[in-house]
């Protein structure tokens, strides 16, 4: 069953569009979203909660097409998190759960504290003197509190410690054993994706570039490295982003298994990092 669902949305906001996206982000996985800056993540994330309106296409929420009129109800089965908050400067952590008590139907005020306790986030103190990471903490332990079962995340990791990023990933983890979990996750930290998601979409100047299985995608592309000896037409047609070096070549290709079985242990095979994949995929599209 699909969580989100876009077809053919397009939105101008300026010199900027988002083209024809058609986006299915099916029930009970964790999809990264990743792009250049200015590629269209955060727009793309608004879009599908109803924060911008697209000009052309339809958006539904767990198959609910009237995303406008029915907002309040998804937004209570959605957690959300963006890299800026809003939070009332002179507000403190007591005040702000009798907000959500009202917004939130299924609010789950114990589980908000355990959160807040376990974040080590300052309840006294006004929000006007959290630190980023804290802000980011508190979006997060709102996100996790009010029995969501869709988690749409802008670059949640961006402002947090090493030691957080680890345990809010494993959170994150722990929360895919309800099956009817989703998370949607922008990110510009891959190393996140490279441990949490099954699947990864990767939008550029507007458009989505691929939506593959990650370990599909992993597996499809790899880095090899030989001696240049055996860099001739024909196998330099199967190999993109060659480096020479001292030591002989390093490249990325998509058809490693013919390669292999031409070149037996002369050639390496290694595994990409989702970054280096980004980079080489964006290249490509450059050339
Ligand atoms: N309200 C707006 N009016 C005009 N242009 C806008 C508006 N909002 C966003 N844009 C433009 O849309 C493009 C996409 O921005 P968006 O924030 O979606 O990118 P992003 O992929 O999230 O980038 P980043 O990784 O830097 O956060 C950018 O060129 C941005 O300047």
């Amino acid at each position: 069953m699909t969580a989100i669902q876009l077809k053919n949305v397009s939105k101008t906001q300026g010199s900027f569009q988002l083209k024809n996206i058609d986006l299915n982000i099916e029930r009970g996985f964790i999809t990264g979203l990743i792009g250049e800056n200015g590629a269209g993540k955060t727009s793309l994330i608004h879009l599908i909660l109803g924060l911008k309106k697209p000009d052309a296409g339809d958006i539904s929420l767990f198959g609910d097409h009237a995303v406008e009129a029915h907002r309040e109800a998804l937004l209570n089965r959605i957690g959300f998190v963006f890299s800026e908050d809003r939070f009332p400067e002179k507000m403190t952590v007591p005040q702000l759960k009798k907000i959500l008590k009202r917004f939130y139907e299924d609010f789950n005020a114990p589980q908000f504290e355990h959160y807040i306790r376990k974040f080590k986030i300052r309840e006294k103190q006004k929000f006007k003197n959290y630190s980023t990471g804290e802000r980011m903490k508190l979006s997060i332990a709102i996100a996790l509190s009010h029995n969501a079962e869709l988690l749409v995340l802008d670059e949640p990791t961006s402002n947090l410690d090493p030691n957080f990023r680890i345990e809010f990933l494993e959170i994150l983890q722990a929360l895919m054993e309800d099956e009817n979990m989703t998370i949607l996750f922008s990110t510009h930290i891959t190393s996140d994706l490279d441990s949490i998601a099954d699947y990864i979409v990767m939008i550029d100047e507007g458009k989505i570039v691929f939506h593959e299985e990650k370990d599909l995608l992993l597996e499809k592309y790899k880095k090899l490295k030989g001696p240049v000896e055996i860099l001739d037409a024909q196998t330099e047609d199967l190999l993109t982003g060659i480096k020479k070096t001292a030591v002989g070549f390093e490249a990325i290709s998509d058809e490693h298994r013919a390669l292999e079985e031409l070149y037996g242990s002369q050639i390496l095979t290694e595994q990409l990092r989702i970054d280096e994949l980004m980079h080489h995929l964006k290249k490509g599209k450059d050339v």
